[in-house]
């Protein structure tokens, strides 16, 4: 088997769980909690290593930005054969109860992007997998699960008017890439989760926001580690 042309990696043996990240550096994150960890590849910036947790090897992968670049990522780990994926991402808050560094975990995701609608028709759900999610709320029964909303446009004009909008129907996040990935997991029979970190509160500055991520912020850098630990656990419960 070729290399996959993206993130050039190829089948390997007892491996059919990943997290995905949007930010390369995250990998790294992820990679502190793994044991026998190895670098695998990095090309465009779809760095990846694979490591050790509890015994079961699990491979890390970020996507970048954008349902598009997500896409690419899921479509070529369905190919070398992972059939579990979670992503361990952030995302700004639509209601103004959820606190900086709470995790967020989309029920569904409001398909506000692109990509999707190149896959299937506007009224096909974005829905995260039942295991996963189920496993997700045994071990955070405190998490903020609901509707979410993937978007493809960071810096809109319109982004507060956008943002009133979605969060009048109850939406709790918003992220760029979560519809992705659950309208893939669906087609490619792939299970599907999000666990996001938010890093914003609604109505605040966005660009603060991600900022703080950046630069490790006490909450948001713990809600980060958070998310990582609860994707590993998941998928340490989860059969294959
Ligand atoms: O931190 P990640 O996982 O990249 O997720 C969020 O952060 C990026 C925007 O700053 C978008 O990718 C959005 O979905
Ligand atoms: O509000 C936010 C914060 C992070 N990422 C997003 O897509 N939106």
């Amino acid at each position: 088997m070729t290399k996959q042309a993206h993130i050039q990696l190829e089948k390997m043996k007892q491996v059919s769980k990943a997290i995905i990240v949007g930010d390369p550096k995250r990998v790294e994150r992820v990679a502190s909690c793994l044991e026998n960890v190895d670098k695998l590849s990095d090309n465009r910036g779809y760095i990846s290593i694979k490591g050790d947790y509890q015994g079961a090897s699990i491979l890390v992968i970020a996507t970048g930005i954008g349902a598009p670049s997500t896409a690419i990522v899921v479509e070529e780990l369905a190919n070398i054969g992972i059939d579990t994926i979670i992503r361990v991402g952030s995302c700004g808050a639509m209601q103004h109860n959820i606190p900086l560094g709470a995790l967020i975990i989309p029920t569904g995701v409001v398909r506000d992007e692109g990509l999707t609608k190149k896959y299937v028709p506007t009224d096909f759900p974005a829905v995260a997998n039942n295991e996963l999610l189920s496993s997700a709320k045994k071990f955070l029964p405190n998490g903020y699960y609901g509707i979410t909303r993937s978007h493809d446009g960071f810096y809109m004009e319109n982004n507060a008017e956008t943002e009133k909008y979605w969060s009048h129907f109850g939406i709790l996040g918003a992220d760029m890439e979560s519809s992705a990935l659950y309208v893939l997991g669906s087609l490619k029979g792939i299970r599907a989760l999000s666990i996001l970190n938010n890093v914003v509160l609604y109505e605040a500055d966005l660009s603060e926001g991600v900022n703080s991520l950046v630069n490790e912020e006490d909450a948001v850098a713990k809600g980060e580690m958070d998310s990582i630990k609860l994707a590993l656990t998941i998928l340490n419960e989860v059969g294959n």
